[in-house]
């Protein structure tokens, strides 16, 4: 079966196309590159904003059905940055393990990675992830958590995912 999973760019620059989005293009790279199982990448770009974000998830989760959600963006301290108040509209469940990862591995790499709420959260059968809109932090992000997704999907009754153990060991236990 094919897992269905959506890239999506949280971000007003790259909505209004005042500069050339490269965080949904570096989420479905890395996605391509671990993935061995058949996925359908669906990309898309919101501005931020919580009822705007909250719109765009729902529309991935419930509509098109989606099994797994990247978003990225709009988890730091400005005004616009609303992911989180999206998240808590949407997700029927939290899953606090993935920010506090994420947190750790980036603060390796920069001070301020403690200013981004990234997280993770469940609706119905779809995980959704939210990453910091630094096209750097992708990898950093993914690398960390991403070992725990296709085992989390697998126990929620979602779409079944393998990855290259070379570039992600995905771990199922027993
Ligand atoms: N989708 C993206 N593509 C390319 N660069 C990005 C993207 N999102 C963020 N950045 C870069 O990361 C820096 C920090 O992100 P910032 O928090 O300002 O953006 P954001 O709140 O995610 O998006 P925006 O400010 O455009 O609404 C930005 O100055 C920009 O250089
Ligand atoms: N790995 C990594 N994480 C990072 C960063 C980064 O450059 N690399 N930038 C931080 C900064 S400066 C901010 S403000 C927050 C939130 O970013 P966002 O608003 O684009 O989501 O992510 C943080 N996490």
């Amino acid at each position: 079966m094919t897992a269905k999973i959506a890239v999506l760019t949280i971000s007003d620059r790259a909505a209004r196309g005042e500069y050339a989005d490269k965080s949904g293009p570096a989420m479905e790279e890395w996605l391509r590159w671990a993935i061995t199982s058949p996925i359908e990448i669906l990309r898309q770009i919101t501005p931020d904003g919580r009822a705007e974000v909250a719109q765009a998830l729902r529309d991935l989760a419930d509509v098109q059905g989606c099994d797994l959600i990247l978003a990225s963006g709009g988890t730091g301290p400005a005004p616009r940055d609303q992911t989180p108040e999206a998240m808590a509209d949407v997700v029927e469940r939290d899953f606090p393990g993935f920010g506090e990862l994420m947190r750790a591995v980036s603060l390796r790499e920069v001070p301020t990675a403690i200013l981004s709420r990234q997280g993770a959260g469940t609706r119905g059968k779809c995980l959704i992830i939210t990453l910091p809109g630094k096209p750097s932090a992708i990898a950093t992000c993914l690398n960390a958590v991403f070992p725990a997704v296709p085992y989390c999907l697998d126990l929620m009754g979602a779409g079944r995912i393998d990855t290259d153990p070379a570039r992600c060991k995905a771990f199922r236990p027993g």
